[in-house]
Formats: structure tokens, C-alpha cells, sequence
């Protein structure tokens, strides 16, 4: 079943894992100058004072010049753990120190609060390998944003951090697939009207 969404996925995961590995070092950290202002611009818009985000790996736009601004300006933020059950667990960002959890993701050393330590967020920043103009994200493929979204209906903005190029036009979508309010990118902030 070439054509199920599945496999669609699959196809246009590799293909943007492609396109982000072979950025260089120079394309990356120009990239973070300008997505860190894109970042503080919505964080200040949405007046938040407590955030979930992540930590990037190398290939993700970085989010660590804007976490350091965000933790030096008195803004809590969670940082998800992997679990093994499907879920996220959260930890409080404690600056330079970090590890990997089971699936190899960077995470604080702080202590961890479970997965309903984020309900009282105002704003929530989520990875994406692609994000369409309907506001339905394409992830990495393991479910734990969109468990994690449906767990939290009516909650707070969630926003995706991708590339400018990322944003596109359709993306596959199956049931469980939750979208997102906007993405933030270097180039800019863009906000999806919904509902
Ligand atoms: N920085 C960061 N932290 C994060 C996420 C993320 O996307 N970025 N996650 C967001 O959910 C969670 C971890 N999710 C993950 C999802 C998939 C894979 C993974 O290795 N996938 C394989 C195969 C899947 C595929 O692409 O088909 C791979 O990428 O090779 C790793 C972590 C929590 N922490
Ligand atoms: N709310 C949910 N409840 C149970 N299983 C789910 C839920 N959402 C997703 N899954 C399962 O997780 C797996 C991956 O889903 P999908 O390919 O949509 O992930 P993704 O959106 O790329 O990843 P993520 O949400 O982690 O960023 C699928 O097998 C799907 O059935």
C-alpha cells in the first residue's frame, strides 16, 4: 500500500531528514540568530511566563540561544524525557548541563515531573519534520506530541519550530494526527486562523 498515509509519511520524513543533514554549520547558526528573535518576538506577543519547548539536536533548528534568553528573562520552561510508554515525561531546564534519554534525544538533568507536570503552560513549543498551511504537522514518528496535544484539548498556543521550506502545502494526515496554532521559523512567525 504505497499510497497509505503511512508510508507517505514515512517517504517525506526521509526526505526532510535529507534535506536538514546536509546544512551547514554556517546556513545552521544563522538560522538560530534569526529564529531566537522569532521565538522572543512570540514569547513576548503571548506575554508567556511558562513554556514547554525541547532541546534541538544538531540537525533541528536550534532552540538553545532562545531557551538561555528565556531562562535569564524568569520564564519556567519544561524540556521533554522520552518514556518508554509512549509518553513525555517533563523536566525543568537547568541551564548547560545534559543527557540523552532512551531514544538518544538531548534532556536536562533536572528532576522529572510526569506527564501532566506541562496543563498549566501558556505557551507550547513542538519539534516537526514539516508543518502544512492547514496546520496539521508531520513529526518524527513515534506519537508523542500528538498523544500529548490530544491529552491537552483546549490548552495553550502550540506552535512548531521548523525551517522556512518546511512549511508547505499538505502533509499526510491519519486520525490522531493533532495540529498546531502556527510555526515558528527563521524567516518569520505564522499563525493559522482555526476553528
Ligand atoms: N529535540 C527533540 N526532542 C524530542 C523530540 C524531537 O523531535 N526533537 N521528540 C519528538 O517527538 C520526542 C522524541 N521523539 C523521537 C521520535 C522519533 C525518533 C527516531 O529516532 N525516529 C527514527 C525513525 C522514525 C522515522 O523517521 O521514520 C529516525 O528518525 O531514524 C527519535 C525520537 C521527544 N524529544
Ligand atoms: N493519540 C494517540 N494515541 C495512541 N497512539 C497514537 C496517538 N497518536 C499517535 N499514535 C501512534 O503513534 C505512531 C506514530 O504516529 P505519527 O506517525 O502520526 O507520529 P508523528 O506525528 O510523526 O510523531 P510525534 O507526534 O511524536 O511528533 C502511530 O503508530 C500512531 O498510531
Amino acid at each position: 500500500m504505497p499510497d497509505h498515509p503511512e508510508n507517505r509519511k514515512r517517504a517525506l520524513r526521509a526526505e526532510l531528514r535529507g534535506r536538514r543533514r546536509i546544512r551547514t554549520a554556517t546556513e545552521r547558526e544563522a538560522a538560530e540568530t534569526a529564529l531566537t528573535q522569532q521565538l522572543v518576538q512570540l514569547t513576548s506577543d503571548l506575554r508567556a511566563t511558562f513554556i514547554a519547548a525541547y532541546l534541538s539536536t544538531p540537525d533541528e533548528p536550534g532552540t538553545r540561544d532562545f531557551l538561555r534568553w528565556a531562562d535569564g528573562h524568569g520564564i519556567r520552561i519544561l524540556l521533554p524525557v522520552s518514556r518508554e510508554d509512549g509518553l513525555l515525561d517533563w523536566a525543568p531546564y537547568d541551564g548547560e548541563d545534559e543527557e540523552q534519554d532512551i531514544l538518544g534525544m538531548p534532556t536536562p538533568t533536572s528532576e522529572l515531573l510526569g506527564p501532566i507536570a506541562i496543563n498549566g503552560v501558556d505557551l507550547l513549543l513542538v519539534p516537526a519534520a514539516c508543518v502544512a498551511r492547514d496546520g496539521m504537522r508531520l513529526g518524527w514518528g513515534r506519537g508523542y506530541f500528538d498523544k500529548t496535544l490530544g491529552s491537552m484539548e483546549g490548552g495553550p498556543p502550540v506552535y512548531a519550530v521548523i525551517y522556512d521550506d518546511e512549511l508547505v502545502d499538505a502533509v499526510p494526515t491519519e486520525p490522531h494526527d493533532m495540529p498546531v496554532d502556527g510555526v515558528v521559523t527563521p524567516g518569520g512567525i505564522v499563525s493559522f486562523s482555526r476553528g
